[in-house]
């Protein structure tokens, strides 16, 4: 079975919090491939001694390469810790990732919680596969 491909993003208030959880969770970590957005990424691959395949930071881009790669296919599982008390300069990237996250539904954490509930899930480790939207009427779309 092919390693789940996984994504991690925290934003700054939340970084040390996703931190704390992937060090906790570092044995389930490693049966992953790790990505990440750039400072997010350097931190975990500091902390976990683990591979980080890191993007761009989030406020340069980082959100949308991560949103591409969900859109093809790349990324099974997202865990994004991100800040819901402080204005960010690339909210709409935000809000684009989270959109795009549900558009390919793909299973997204957006806190500790719901974090903990995936990574125990045992769907993880089965060959669960997720159902795939069908976006026939959307590609067929006359303008
Ligand atoms: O801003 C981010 C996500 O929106 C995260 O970016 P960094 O991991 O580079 O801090």
């Amino acid at each position: 079975m092919n390693r789940k491909r996984v994504a991690l993003i925290a934003h700054d208030h939340k970084k040390k919090e996703l931190i704390d959880w992937v060090e906790t969770n570092k044995e389930k970590m490693q049966k992953f491939e790790l990505y990440a957005t750039g400072t997010t990424g350097k931190m975990i691959e500091e902390k976990l001694n683990q591979k980080v395949i890191r993007l761009l930071s989030g406020p340069i881009g980082g959100d949308q390469q991560i949103g591409a790669l969900i859109a093809d296919g790349k990324i099974d599982i997202l865990i994004f810790f991100w800040d819901p008390l402080h204005p960010l300069s690339h909210d709409p990237d935000i809000k684009a990732l989270l959109r795009i996250a549900v558009v390919w539904n793909i299973p997204m954490a957006c806190n500790h919680a719901t974090a903990d509930y995936i990574l125990n899930s045992s769907l993880l480790f089965d060959n669960y596969e997720r159902v795939k939207p069908d976006f026939s009427e959307h590609n067929d779309r006359k303008l």
